[in-house]
């Protein structure tokens, strides 16, 4: 069984070892993930999106616990948990702080990444509703994290705390879009005596009378390399939910890191809501754990399904690409980038509706943003991602996506033959196209080349992927039996909502060509040029490695090999057929010279 195979927990080790001492890549416990943070050096700055009327709900979510730097000498700012005393109605609403502190930490990839995503909501203000919005409103939360935060031991499997007393909760925010949803915002306390800055996630009336959380922990699930998962139920509406934990232990790096993970996934998760996007239904700090109350999806992942029942049919393959392309298309109208799209964050339910989860990478793009740093899973990662070039776009997704099917169709992702380093290298350095099972249509060939050509920007986007012909065929609509009921985001309780910021759906199914995908102009203003192969990780690998530096632009960045049977250029003659960009042509690469000054910093 090829090692990237095997579940995460002490698996790879050696194939870890052997990333991180010759790369100098963070390669996590699973070394399914690579991370390499790269400066922000030079960023041009973020300039904060318009506001729209979901802002005051997204401040909840954003404003709130806002991120953890890796770098141990700047704040993290924590949530500021519990609504125990008081506090002068002032302190609870107007414009809200946070990005501001957010941004002071941001320094690395990572932090940015925060500060983007809070910056971009950072100018709507919040005050009518604040204090009428919540009943505790009037009431300032004392941060229990400066005495935790100074080494407390945080052990505890139960979700109570040792004592049998329940910790004291956050308030949960209602979904996103809720008319009701409240937007309590608290500035950024004081730097607590241990450093740690705190802030406050969302809020709302989600408490028991008694002031206990109505989420009850149940029984375990299954890990991440960023926290525990497990099954919750909410003790008065009877609903079953999904509970992400993270454990909150003072000077702790690697608590740190999967809180500053969990806080990214809020952050992007509460802005969301599609019927093929996991959804966020709150968040709580206790004085353990942050808690991430999520839709429960009953079937698992793909990952899990293909390593019970093997490959998947074509429908089928068919079937949950088109719902995972309908969350992209979604997700990607609003600008935002998944960053880990494998078949271990794409969840199933029972009827076989796809659920995309796992959002501690994903990340708002804007205009004026490059994404710097490094990070997923290296066998699903685009070239450019892989090369570290100066910025990659919403495109990294739909290279994803054509890994994902490919295991899908095998029960294996592309490149599983190579092993860690061997694998980046065939990703970012060669020309070479993973393998293709044979069995598979000429449409879902196509497909799939399509998604993995190496030139970002020829290949399409997800929207424009929703009309390939592969999704289309006859095969779909046999297998089409489980597209969504109803395409209408909705309240935590099923109900439905109309989304504020998106096309407006019409009827029962989502029209997704309706939804606008990002401008070239602006793919064009994300994608920053030249091609920057010194920030590659393989440019850690030494001298020897060297020779592929300079090299020019793959050839392979033209149009894809055609397959044998199917004709490639009726696709790219056809409506939908994206443009290419004349700003990626090879004749605009610049090389860089290999001894240029690095500029990217690996963690
Ligand atoms: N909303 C959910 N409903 C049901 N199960 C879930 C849900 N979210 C996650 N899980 C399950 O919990 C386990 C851990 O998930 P998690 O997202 O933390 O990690 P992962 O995706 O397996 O790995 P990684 O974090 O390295 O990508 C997985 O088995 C996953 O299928």
């Amino acid at each position: 069984m090829p090692t990237w195979w095997v579940r995460k927990s002490g698996k790879n080790k050696d194939d870890n070892h052997l990333v991180q001492s010759q790369t100098r890549c963070v390669v996590d416990k699973s070394s399914r993930r690579i991370s390499v943070d790269k400066k922000g050096n030079g960023d041009p700055p973020v300039t904060p999106s318009r506001c729209t009327p979901r802002c005051s709900r997204e401040f909840a979510g954003a404003s709130g616990f806002s991120g953890f730097d890796s770098d141990e000498k700047k704040y993290h700012p924590l949530p500021r948990p519990s609504l125990s005393s008081s506090v002068p109605n002032d302190h609870v609403s107007g414009s809200v702080s946070g990005s501001a502190s957010v941004s002071s930490v941001s320094s690395s990839g990572s932090a940015e990444d925060q500060s983007q995503l809070t910056s971009s909501r950072g100018h709507c203000d919040v005050k009518s509703n604040a204090v009428a919005a919540s009943p505790k409103a009037g009431t300032r939360p004392t941060s229990p994290l400066h005495n935790r935060l100074s080494g407390m031991s945080l052990e505890s499997s139960t979700g109570r705390n040792d004592d049998g007393r329940s910790s004291e909760y956050h308030p949960l925010p209602l979904p996103p879009g809720s008319p009701t949803s409240p937007t309590v915002v608290l500035p950024s306390s004081p730097t607590s005596p241990s450093g740690v800055q705190g802030s406050w996630i969302g809020g709302g009336p989600e408490m028991s009378p008694l002031g206990f959380s109505k989420w009850k922990k149940g029984k375990f699930i299954g890990s991440g390399t960023f926290g525990r998962v497990y099954q919750g139920f909410n003790s008065e509406k009877g609903k079953i939910c999904a509970i992400k934990e993270v454990k909150v232990i003072s000077d702790d790096k690697n608590s740190k890191e999967c809180l500053k993970q969990l806080n990214q996934e809020i952050n992007v998760l509460s802005q969301l809501c599609h019927p093929n996007i996991v959804q966020y239904y709150g968040s709580e700090l206790s004085e353990e754990t942050l808690s991430v109350y999520l839709e429960y999806v009953s079937g698992g992942s793909i990952h899990k399904l293909l390593t019970e029942y093997g490959p998947f049919t074509e429908p089928v393959i068919q079937n949950y690409t088109r719902q995972i392309l309908a969350g992209l298309a979604y997700l990607h109208g609003r600008n935002t980038v998944h960053r880990d799209i494998k078949g271990a964050n794409i969840l199933v339910d029972p009827d076989g509706e796809i659920k995309l989860a796992d959002f501690g990478m994903a990340k708002h793009v804007t205009a004026y943003s490059t994404m710097l740093s490094f990070t997923g899973s290296p066998y699903w990662m685009a070239p450019e991602v892989v090369m570290h070039k100066n910025g990659y776009t919403l495109a990294v997704d739909v290279w994803s996506l054509g890994c994902t099917i490919l295991e899908m169709a095998t029960a294996k992702p592309p490149w599983s033959q190579f092993e860690g380093v061997a694998a980046i290298f065939k990703i970012g350095n060669s020309k070479d196209m993973p393998e293709i099972p044979d069995h598979l249509s000429n449409d879902a060939k196509n497909f799939i080349r399509l998604c993995l050509q190496r030139n970002p920007t020829v290949r399409p986007t997800a929207s424009q992927l929703l009309e390939h012909p592969f999704l289309r065929g006859p095969s779909t609509r046999v297998a089409n039996t489980s597209m969504p009921k109803d395409a209408s985001p909705r309240f935590y309780d099923g109900s439905c909502i109309q989304p504020t910021r998106e096309p407006p759906y019409s009827g029962r199914h989502p029209v997704f060509h309706t939804i606008k995908s990002p401008s070239r102009e602006n793919v064009r203003a994300i994608t920053s040029l030249p091609v920057s192969p010194c920030s590659s990780p393989l440019r850690q690998l030494g001298p020897a490695y060297k020779s592929c530096f300079l090299s020019p632009p793959h050839p392979s960045y033209a149009f894809p090999v055609q397959d044998s049977g199917y004709n490639l250029a009726e696709f790219a003659a056809s409506p939908f057929r994206f443009k290419k960009d004349t700003m990626m042509e090879p004749s605009s690469y610049r090389a860089q010279a290999p001894n240029s000054p690095l500029r990217s910093r690996l963690v």
